[in-house]
């Protein structure tokens, strides 16, 4: 697949987002999150395919098996490339997504790749165990749940570049690792814990990389973008 750094149109309206597509005059891959789609609806992905970008609908699916099912199956419809759950919904429900994007996918048309969060990259390890409870360290939450994955038959996960490197030992180096929590050498970190450069994350065995404010809040968003790629491509 496309393996470009993923740019987060992480805006309110479509307005802003075929203004900032408006610096590119090349197809990108994009991802559409809940902000967006929240506002806009399903027709703001049949708008940014129809300028020829890859799209990752990111809307962290987690709710009951026959929910998730159903819900990827109408999803399914509007021809993404990637799509994504929570793990921590479960083997059930992961499985219940596949069914569901598969029974969704018309005739002929390659089905989205299918990966679940494991644990946000906003999180620390220590706010994981005292809020969720978790008593293990976070790498081992994020393989554990990256091992679930994989036995509930998805193409990877979400996860940070800390810790990419050792699910592809866990899981098989066909197994996606999509990683966001992605800044510029002295970028501003805002909300995310774990965070890496490009760079860094190409080093880490990430399989694709999610920039959102790193080229989105840029004075000159294609140049912010043009850094991204250089640094992804370096080693
Ligand atoms: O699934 C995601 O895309 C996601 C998972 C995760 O663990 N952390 C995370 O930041 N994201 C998304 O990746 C993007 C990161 O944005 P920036 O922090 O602005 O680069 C946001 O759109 C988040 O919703």
């Amino acid at each position: 697949m496309n393996t470009k750094p993923i740019i987060a149109l992480d805006f309110p309206s479509e307005k802003e987002v075929f203004q900032f597509l408006s610096n590119f005059n090349e197809p990108i891959f994009v991802k559409i999150g809940m902000e967006l789609y929240l506002q806009e609806g399903p027709s703001i992905v049949q708008k940014v395919k129809e300028q020829g970008h890859d799209i990752f609908l990111d809307l962290k699916l987690h709710d009951i098996p026959n929910t998730v099912r159903s819900a990827m199956k109408g999803l399914a419809r509007l021809g993404v490339d990637l799509v994504n759950v929570h793990a921590a919904g479960g083997i059930d429900m992961m499985r219940g997504a596949l069914e569901g994007l598969e029974a969704g996918t018309p005739a002929g048309k390659e089905r989205a790749k299918l990966i679940a969060v494991t644990q946000l990259t906003s999180t620390t390890e220590e706010q994981m165990q005292n809020e969720q409870m978790i008593s293990l360290s976070l790498l081992d939450s994020v393989l554990h749940y990256a091992r679930i994955t994989k036995e509930a038959g998805l193409d990877g996960v979400v996860c940070s570049v800390h810790e990419a490197g050792q699910i592809g030992e866990a899981c098989g180096q066909e197994f996606l690792r999509v990683t966001p929590g992605i800044r510029l050498p002295g970028g501003e970190a805002h909300d995310q814990k774990r965070i890496a450069t490009p760079n860094g994350a190409k080093a880490s065995g990430s399989s694709l990389i999610v920039v959102g404010r790193a080229i989105t809040g840029a004075a000159d968003p294609a140049a912010a973008y043009k850094k991204v790629c250089d640094l992804w491509e370096e080693n």
